[in-house]
């Protein structure tokens, strides 16, 4: 059993006054961080990390969370979501991964949403503390910033391809179309990545505050060494409220507001992309019916205007059926046919044979959990992974019969974009 359900956490959530710029929070080894639109939550410091391995990685997450859960006391005068207890969590992609998935209860967060801004203190039940008011949540904010130390140098990161050129890309995908050919699958998502070295003087808020900076609608995410910029909801559960986004289909974006435009108008009626989506958005359907009533489905995708590129994109949304949470529900989702592709079994498999490397967190869930189970979820994409000095960024693409390797190529290059300039 983890520390915090054996000793019980004590939780204490306060509004502040103050409105301090999220952003400014992140702490300087291992900053945590999810965030969209300028919402949000900081963690400061860890009080535990639970760490998960192997194909009963989320469902562990999910029991393990029901007991610290059930084990605190939470004294939570702000009420909205994330206030409170509350895990930041990012998941391996493969069960089979060398990188853990973990967990992590922070030891303060603090937290801004709908004009609301809070600080959370967790800690030991056991150990003797003074009752949290907004005054000495201040005091304890102030004493942060004075703390932290100033910002580094901006990174700059070459990063080039490592286990797999781009020739052996654009071969794996000429592999799997002929996989796809041969009825193996019909679809399978196809990644490569990048690597290199963060310098001890580059500091790594700056490439965090810059993909905030530069895709406000996407989650921004730092979790144990993973940091990105998502557009993808994998799952969001507020009360019984869920809502997940499907992305799948990428079109450039045009130099011109008329390129552009029919870009996308191009994107929305290709058969090839619109072929894609669908295989996406029935897996994530399909995958939360047993979990969701009242599913609600747009009729058909639209198209998600992102600073690097289109996407075809479909939105669902239904009410959560009880005993069910967040965890539960990334569980009965991953992988999506838009990491994974379809059938899923299969797709996972031609993945292993084409792809040389361990995807790690990549394409897996990343978020944060409540202990009511409410949480949001997005699929870790447009993002990399720090591991001591080294730097790997993951990109993929959906592949179908009719795809063309070269410009699946240029379609990671397109993925990449976000964490390519965040470091550079
Ligand atoms: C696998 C990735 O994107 C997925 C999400 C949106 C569009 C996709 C596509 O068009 O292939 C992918 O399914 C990635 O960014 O690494």
């Amino acid at each position: 059993m983890s520390v915090s359900a054996t000793r019980g956490l004590r939780v204490e959530s306060v509004p502040l006054t103050v409105t301090p710029e999220l952003l400014n929070l992140l702490s300087v080894d291992s900053p945590l961080l999810w965030w969209r639109r300028g919402d949000g939550m900081v963690g400061i410091g860890v009080v535990e990390t639970l760490s998960f391995s192997g194909k009963t990685r989320i469902k562990d997450a999910g029991a393990t969370w029901r007991e610290v859960a059930e084990a605190a006391t939470v004294s939570d005068a702000v009420t909205v979501a994330g206030s409170g207890l509350m895990a930041f969590g990012t998941f391996a992609f493969r069960s089979t991964s060398e990188i853990p998935s973990v967990l992590i209860i922070p030891r303060f967060v603090v937290g801004q949403r709908a004009g609301v801004t809070w600080l959370t203190r967790i800690g030991f039940a056991d150990e003797s503390a003074e009752p949290l008011t907004t005054e000495s949540a201040e005091q304890i904010l102030a004493e942060h910033i004075t703390a932290s130390a100033q910002l580094g140098a901006a990174p700059v990161v070459h990063l080039s391809p490592a286990s797999l050129s781009e020739a052996g890309f654009t071969s794996a995908v000429n592999k799997a179309i002929e996989r796809i050919d041969a009825g193996e699958v019909e679809k399978v998502v196809l990644a490569r990545e990048l690597e290199g070295t963060l310098a001890g003087t580059q500091d790594l808020r700056v490439a965090i505050t810059r993909l905030a900076e530069s895709y406000p609608d996407c989650w921004t995410f730092s979790v144990d060494g993973l940091f990105g910029s998502s557009p993808e909801t994998l799952i969001t559960v507020h009360g019984r409220k869920v809502t997940a986004r499907v992305l799948a289909g990428t079109a450039r974006r045009g130099s011109d507001t008329a390129t552009d435009l029919s870009n996308a108008a191009e994107l929305a009626s290709s058969h090839k992309d619109l072929d894609e989506h669908g295989f996406a958005t029935r897996s994530v359907v399909n995958a939360l019916t047993p979990y969701a009533e009242q599913l609600t489905v747009s009729d058909s995708p639209f198209t998600l205007k992102l600073p690097n590129l289109w996407h075809l994109a479909t939105d669902i949304a239904g009410t959560l059926a009880s005993g069910s949470n967040s965890l539960d529900l990334v569980f009965a989702l991953h992988p999506t046919a838009a990491v994974a592709g379809t059938p899923t079994v299969a797709a996972v498999e031609v993945i292993d044979d084409l792809e040389p490397f361990d995807r790690g967190r990549y394409a897996g869930p990343v978020g944060w959990i409540g202990a009511d189970g409410d949480g949001e979820w997005a699929i870790a994409l447009r993002c990399a992974q720090l591991t001591g000095s080294t730097v790997t960024a993951y990109a993929g693409c959906g592949i179908v019969s009719d795809s063309v390797p070269a410009n699946e190529l240029v379609e990671t290059e397109m993925k990449f974009r976000p964490i390519v300039d965040a470091l550079s």
